[in-house]
């Protein structure tokens, strides 16, 4: 990314975070986003499905629709969302957050029973981001995590079904990392969050260079 933020001077990064139910993914990015902007970074957070009326029919509709069916609804939006308010949040120098995107379609999609070469066709016009971070924990710790705040979904339905997510995310690793998408996995099994936030927030920093506003002026 070569464009950059009128006001802070810092280049537009493009930041997806993806990993097992329960491993952190919202919960970084929330994080992250305010450790960003308190260093002066202007931040973008979004997530997948978006907030578009495309990306509310997929994550409202994952008990209507399921297989092809989902897996298409989740490209289409995702398409739509790079267009409408990735790109251009990374056109005015901003850094994109986005909770979720294409390897959770490598992973959740193949749950559901969809081919991987189906779901790579779908995706293989997605942008490639600058740094995919990939959240990883022990299957235990994320079904008694998922267990404690609440199943999102059909996808998160106790210890098999995170045994088997992890596993996906490990074979979605080495397909991404063999298409030179820039990797990072980290385990949050026993790491705290504060440790994870400043692990990829040092990551980003080195992308997205340093900002030259005082965070403490409005
Ligand atoms: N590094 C961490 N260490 C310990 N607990 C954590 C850590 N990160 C998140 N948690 C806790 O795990 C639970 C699940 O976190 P969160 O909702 O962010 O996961 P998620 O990956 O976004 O899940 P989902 O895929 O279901 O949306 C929350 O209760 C959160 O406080
Ligand atoms: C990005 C993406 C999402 N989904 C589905 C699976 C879940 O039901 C929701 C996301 O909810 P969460 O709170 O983030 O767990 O959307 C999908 O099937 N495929 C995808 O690529």
């Amino acid at each position: 990314m070569t464009a950059t933020d009128s006001v802070t001077g810092h280049r537009g990064v493009f930041v997806t975070l993806d990993g097992m139910g329960g491993a952190g993914k919202s919960t970084t990015t929330r994080h992250l986003n305010e450790h960003l902007a308190a260093q002066g970074y202007t931040v973008h957070v979004t997530t997948e499905p978006s907030h578009a009326e495309l990306g509310a029919i997929a994550r409202h509709g994952t008990d209507t629709y399921s297989r092809h069916a989902l897996a298409c609804l989740v490209a289409a939006d995702r398409y739509h969302h790079l267009a409408t308010e990735i790109r251009p949040n990374l056109a005015a120098g901003r850094i994109v957050l986005c909770d979720r995107y294409v390897a959770s379609s490598f992973v959740l999609q193949r749950m559901d029973r969809v081919p991987i070469e189906f779901v790579e066709a779908l995706n293989a016009a997605a942008d490639i981001p600058d740094l995919a971070v990939i959240l990883i924990a022990d299957a235990t710790v994320t079904a008694g995590r998922i267990e404690r705040r609440g199943s999102h979904s059909r996808f998160e339905s106790g210890l098999a079904t995170s045994r088997a997510e992890a596993e996906l995310y490990q074979d979605t690793s080495r397909r991404l990392g063999a298409g030179r998408w820039p990797l990072l996995t980290v385990d949050t099994t026993r790491t705290p969050i504060a440790h994870v936030t400043s692990l990829i927030a040092k990551r980003i920093a080195h992308l997205a260079g340093l900002p030259h506003a005082d965070p403490a002026t409005p």
